[in-house]
């Protein structure tokens, strides 16, 4: 575990960074440090690697305060990935990733075939190895860093802003790639990002900083989103908070109803084949029979987004809930999809405080405008 005990940096020039930080970093864990440029989140990254030295307070690494600990030495178990990478331009890929088992003298055959095994590990064709940094893409040349900071198989990482610098369909790529790789290596994970999206992506833990490297809040993904701290947090979450979540929650959250008697849902009905598998809609008052297509979702492995898009997407505004065989369970609707979204977690929709009621008014409100919308242009 990481351990800020009461840490402080404050600049010869007086600016003060980060004043008094208390906070826990679990191991094997990721947390996310987000916040507004200047709040110190580089600093505090960088107080745990000796690249920053605390003027107060102390950093403490499995309860050993690293500035007893030779910054040398520290620093090779500690990975560090930064933004765009920062590779040794002259160096081929393979003996950039290679470069800490050099320093810490293995020979040269066993460090590149470590560095082999990491390229792997992050996605890259072993060719790759062989060329240098600028040969390669903003994504590939960001999963060189991470391969590099991995090398020694250190069991901690900070990555300061690490996918910042790519597109946003990489970088949805990478943070992929960096949670399928945590779910193989469980290393302590502190993270720097600006972006909340990604922070609740990835992080187990979130901490919303406020400048001086305070903290406005800590929690986990979901109850950062459905319960902010306060409005300062609320408004950094920014409007959208709500359906960011969707992608967080599972679909087993959703009170899903029955089947309805007879199939029907307003003028629509769900037509199923023998083994109560979805075939289409039918418009009742269409002269044609054509069939709409069925949007599903699968309770027990879908989480909400799956379940509100599939309720957005059907004519008649419900989402079908399938079994694993595919067969229709039930229905839910879109305004049950935001209540379940609304609600705490280990509580029923019904259960759900005045805060969430709030949010799940919210979310009726835009259900009935999508319906509107939806109705629209199914006839
Ligand atoms: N060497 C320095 N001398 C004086 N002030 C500094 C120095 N380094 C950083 N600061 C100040 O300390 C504060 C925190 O900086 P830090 O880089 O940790 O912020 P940050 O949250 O990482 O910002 P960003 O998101 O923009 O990278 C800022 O106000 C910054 O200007």
């Amino acid at each position: 575990m990481i351990r800020f005990d009461g840490a402080g940096k404050r600049h010869p020039d007086g600016t003060i960074a980060v004043e008094g930080l208390d906070l826990d970093v679990p191991t094997g864990r990721i947390t996310v440090l987000v916040g507004p440029s200047g709040c110190g989140k580089t600093t505090l990254l960088r107080m745990v690697n000796r690249m920053v030295e605390p003027t107060s307070g102390r950093v403490l690494l499995d309860g050993t305060d690293v500035a007893e600990l030779e910054p040398a030495k520290l620093r090779r178990g500690i990975g560090y990935v930064i933004q765009q990478a920062g590779l040794f331009p002259h160096r081929r890929v393979i003996d950039n990733v290679a470069t800490v088992p050099y320093l810490l003298g293995w020979d040269r055959k066993k460090a590149r075939a470590r560095a082999a095994e990491l390229l792997e590990l992050v996605g890259l064709a072993p060719e790759t190895g062989k060329r240098y940094p600028f040969q390669l893409s903003g994504g590939q040349q960001q999963r060189v860093g991470v391969a590099r900071a991995l090398a020694a198989d250190p069991p901690v990482l900070l990555m300061d802003e690490p996918f910042s610098a790519v597109d946003p369909v990489v970088r949805a790529g990478l943070q992929e790639e960096l949670l399928r790789l945590q779910s193989e290596l469980h290393k302590t994970v502190l993270f720097v990002t600006h972006d909340i999206e990604e922070a609740v992506r990835l992080g187990d833990q979130v901490v919303v900083l406020r400048e001086h490297g305070r903290i406005a809040q800590l929690a986990d993904p979901h109850t950062l989103l459905t319960a902010p701290a306060d409005h300062g947090v609320a408004a950094f979450l920014g409007r959208d908070r709500g359906l960011r979540g969707l992608g967080l929650r599972p679909a087993r959250d959703i009170a899903v109803r029955p089947l309805s008697a007879g199939l029907r849902y307003g003028g629509w009905e769900l037509v199923l084949d023998d083994e109560r598998r979805p075939i289409g809609w039918i418009d009742r008052d269409a002269a044609t029979a054509a069939l709409h297509p069925v949007a599903g979702f699968h309770p027990e492995n879908d989480t909400l987004r799956t379940a509100l898009d599939a309720a957005v997407l059907s004519p008649a505004a419900v989402a079908v809930a399938l079994d694993g065989e595919g067969r229709a369970t039930g229905t839910a609707s879109r305004e049950a999809v935001l209540t379940a979204l609304g609600a705490a977690p280990g509580t029923t929709a019904h259960g759900a405080d005045a805060k969430d009621e709030a949010g799940a008014k919210d979310g009726a409100a835009k259900d009935e405008a999508a319906a509107k919308d939806g109705a629209g242009r199914g006839r």
